[in-house]
């Protein structure tokens, strides 16, 4: 599978597929792996890969018709540009239609995203431009994967007083706390939909190691770990992989994007190490 190396003048590193369209690494300058890449993965066409960032587009989940997740996250992107700045390094990629998204969506539109790397921090963006003469509508994530070292020691502060789809009992809650224990015993098997998140940081910590999520574009926000029954179901992670991963997905969901013909929608998540 082709892959792209990032590299900025301080070290920061990221690395692309351009099956999905995928950030597969995210290493700050001076600093470990923070993104969770399953070792059983498969990088096949028509598969989505399993860990890093996958692109959900333009369907989250199974709320719709078409493929989960949409297509995106399967079909080979094109490399429009790379370089390096002097303290940053950035590539765009792009997805047009093509016979394969037209056989399940019947738009014309061109997806880009863009990942600057750079410091501690990277910005990942999409960006979707309706090229079509009639109106589009569409649910997207980008379904980021961070990597933990013990899921049992890490917790979610930002969501206090936001309401939730939890996707596991099929109902809608009241996120009362501020920290989401990730590890809990009643909180394993966690798969939840947090509306109106907005431009709220999402801070993830973990021991002395915090990544603060921060959204533009976004309105929602998935929290998502199989833990360990699920997770034994997935034929693509190992057993104990729901160990070491939680997903902080920046999400459109609730409300889906509607996009006039000529008008494009960007939405953009950044992560920072602290
Ligand atoms: O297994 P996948 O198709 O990649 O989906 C992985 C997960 O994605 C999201 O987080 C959804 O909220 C989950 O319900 C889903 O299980």
């Amino acid at each position: 599978m082709s892959t792209i190396e990032l590299t900025a003048p301080d070290g920061a590193r990221a690395t692309l597929s351009l099956h999905g369209g995928h950030l597969l690494s995210w290493r700050p300058a001076g600093a470990p792996e923070q993104l969770y890449l399953s070792p059983r993965s498969e990088f096949v066409p028509g598969r989505a890969i399993r860990g890093g960032v996958p692109v959900c587009f333009p369907q989250f989940a199974e709320r719709g018709p078409l493929p989960k997740h949409g297509f995106a996250r399967t079909l080979p992107w094109e490399l429009v540009s790379q370089e390096q700045g002097r303290d940053d390094a950035l590539v765009v990629l792009r997805l047009r239609d093509s016979d394969a998204t037209r056989a399940h969506w019947p738009h014309a539109f061109e997806l880009e995203l863009s990942v600057r790397v750079g410091g501690r921090s990277i910005d990942i963006e999409l960006a979707c431009e309706n090229l079509g003469d009639a109106p589009l509508q569409f649910t997207t994530a980008l379904h980021t994967y961070l990597r933990v070292a013990d899921l049992d020691a890490v917790s979610v502060e930002g969501l206090s007083g936001l309401r939730y789809f939890d996707s596991v009992k099929q109902a809608e809650a009241l996120q009362r706390m501020d920290l989401l224990l990730t590890g809990e015993k009643g909180v394993l098997d966690l798969d939840r939909i947090y509306f109106g998140v907005k431009e709220r940081p999402l801070v993830v910590t973990e021991e002395r190691r915090q990544v603060v999520f921060t959204h533009q574009g976004f309105d929602d926000a998935v929290v998502w770990n199989p833990g360990p029954d699920r997770c034994a179901k997935l034929a693509d992670m190992p057993p104990d992989g729901w160990s070491e991963m939680l997903c902080l997905e920046a999400a459109n969901i609730g409300r889906p994007i509607e996009l006039p013909p000529g008008e494009s929608w960007v939405g953009r998540q950044s992560l920072a190490l602290l």
